[in-house]
C-alpha cells in the first residue's frame, strides 16, 4: 500500500491543465477556482458549466484531444477523461516534467490522490483513506460535517484578528502555547456563536496576554455528594460535561462520570487491585500537569471535598502562574442536611 503524504497546495496563479471536459472534471474545475489556479481545460468537448466559465474568462479551453505537450510549464494536471489508455499517456508526460497528477479513480495513473473535504471558512479538513476506500472517506466527511467537534472552526475569525494584533504588537511569540489551548474554551465559543464577536476577542486578548489568572486553565473539584448520583449541582455537571479528563476515586457514583464526553480520559484515583494508591501529592500533581498540557480538568470526589477531602488544604505546589482550581461543591453539603430520625 502506498503511503501519502498530505499537503495544502498553494496554486495562486499556478498553471493547471485538466484533460477531459465532464460532470467529474466539472467539479473539479470548481475547486481550482477558488484556490485562485489558472486553468486551462482539454477536451474536445465540455459541460454546460466548464463552457460557462470559459464564456466568463476564468478557465482557458483547448476543444481537441490531449496531445503530448499539454503539460509543459503546468504546475498540476488532473486527468478525467473516461480512457485508461489517455490517462496512462497523461501519466508518462507528467512524470517527465515532474507535473504532479490526480487520474481520477485510477490509482496507478496518479502521483497525488483526491481527499474528500469538508470546509468551513478558512478550516479544511482533508479525508483520505490511502486509497483503501474512498467510500469510506465519504462516511468520514459526512460524519465530520455535522460533528459538534468542528463548531471550533466558528472561532476562526477571532482567532485570526487576535493573532495579527499579538503579531503587530510583537507578542506573539512570548505567548506560550498552552495558553492558547487554556484559552480556547466553550465560553469563548458560545460568546462568537451569539454574534458577540468584539467581546470575545476582547476576552480571548485578555486570556493571553493578562496576569489576571484570565486564560489560565482551570481544574474544577466536583464534590460527589454523599452517596446519591442526584446530588451532584448543576455547576459540577456542568464541569463534568466539559472535561477533557476526569480523575474520580471510589466514592464518587459511577453513573456519574456518563456526564463526561464519550472521549474524556478517565482516571482512578482511588486503590485499584493490585495497584499503588494515588498519594494526594501524586493526584495533584496529575491534576497539575493534566491543565498544563491545556486539558480541562474534573476531579470528581466522592462527599464535599470541601469537608471529608482536602480542598481546604489546597495543595501548595499548586502552580498559581499555570493553573486555578474552581470548586463545585456538592450540595446540600452533609454538614448542611438536616438531621435524620436516626441522627443522633
Ligand atoms: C485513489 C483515489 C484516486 C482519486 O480519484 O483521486 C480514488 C480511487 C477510486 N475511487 C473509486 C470509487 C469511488 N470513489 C468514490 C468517491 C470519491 N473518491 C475520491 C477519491 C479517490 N478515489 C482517491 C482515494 C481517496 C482516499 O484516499 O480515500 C473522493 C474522496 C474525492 C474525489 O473524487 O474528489 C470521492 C469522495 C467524495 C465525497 O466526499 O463524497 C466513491 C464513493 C461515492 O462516489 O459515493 C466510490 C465508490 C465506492 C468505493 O469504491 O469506495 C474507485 C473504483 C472505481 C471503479 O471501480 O470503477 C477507485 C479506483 C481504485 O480504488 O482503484
Ligand atoms: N460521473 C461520475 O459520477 C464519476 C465518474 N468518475 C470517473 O471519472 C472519469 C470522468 O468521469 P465523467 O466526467 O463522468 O466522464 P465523461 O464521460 O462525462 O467525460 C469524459 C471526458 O473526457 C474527455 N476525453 C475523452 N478522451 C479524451 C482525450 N483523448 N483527450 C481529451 N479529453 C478526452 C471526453 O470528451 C469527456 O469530456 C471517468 O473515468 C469516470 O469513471 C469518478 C467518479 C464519479
Amino acid at each position: 500500500m502506498t503511503t501519502y503524504y498530505p499537503v495544502y497546495l498553494n496554486l495562486r496563479g499556478r498553471r493547471c491543465v485538466i484533460v477531459g471536459g465532464g460532470t467529474v472534471a466539472e467539479g473539479k474545475i470548481t475547486r481550482l477556482l477558488d484556490s485562485g489556479a489558472d486553468i486551462c481545460v482539454v477536451s474536445p468537448d465540455a459541460t454546460p458549466g466548464i463552457r460557462q466559465f470559459v464564456a466568463g474568462g476564468s478557465v482557458r479551453w483547448e476543444q481537441r484531444e490531449y496531445r503530448h505537450g499539454d503539460l509543459d510549464g503546468a504546475f498540476i494536471a488532473i486527468a478525467a477523461t473516461n480512457v485508461r489508455e489517455v490517462n496512462r499517456r497523461i501519466f508518462e508526460e507528467a512524470e517527465q516534467r515532474g507535473v504532479m497528477l490526480n487520474a481520477v479513480d485510477d490509482p496507478p495513473n496518479c502521483s497525488f490522490i483526491a481527499p474528500s473535504i469538508v470546509q468551513r471558512g478558512p478550516v479544511t479538513l482533508a479525508i483520505s483513506t490511502g486509497g483503501v476506500s474512498p467510500a469510506l472517506a465519504r462516511k468520514l466527511r459526512e460524519s465530520l460535517q455535522t460533528s459538534e467537534a468542528l463548531g471550533w472552526a466558528e472561532l476562526s475569525s477571532i482567532m485570526a484578528v487576535a493573532r495579527s494584533h499579538l503579531r503587530e504588537t510583537g507578542m506573539l511569540a512570548s505567548i506560550d502555547p498552552q495558553r492558547w489551548q487554556c484559552c480556547i474554551t466553550p465560553d469563548l465559543l458560545a460568546m462568537v456563536q451569539d454574534g458577540r464577536q468584539v467581546e470575545a476577542t476582547e476576552s480571548l486578548l485578555a486570556g493571553l496576554t493578562g496576569d489576571d489568572g484570565r486564560g489560565l486553565c482551570k481544574v474544577y473539584l466536583i464534590g460527589a455528594g454523599p452517596g446519591d448520583p442526584g446530588l451532584l449541582t448543576v455547576k459540577g455537571r456542568d464541569a463534568l460535561e466539559r472535561a477533557d479528563v476526569v480523575v474520580y476515586d471510589r466514592l464518587a457514583h459511577p453513573s456519574l462520570l456518563d456526564y463526561a464526553p464519550p472521549s474524556a480520559e478517565r482516571i482512578f484515583a482511588g486503590k485499584a487491585r493490585g495497584q499503588q494508591e494515588l498519594t494526594q501529592d501524586g493526584i495533584n500533581d496529575l491534576l497539575v500537569q493534566k491543565a498544563q498540557a491545556g486539558h480541562r480538568v474534573a476531579r470528581l470526589k466522592g462527599g464535599d471535598p470541601f469537608v471529608f477531602g482536602r480542598a481546604a488544604r489546597r495543595p501548595s505546589p499548586w502552580p498559581a502562574t499555570a493553573s486555578r482550581s474552581k470548586s463545585c461543591p456538592a450540595y446540600p453539603r452533609p454538614s448542611q442536611l438536616p438531621p435524620t430520625p436516626e441522627s443522633p
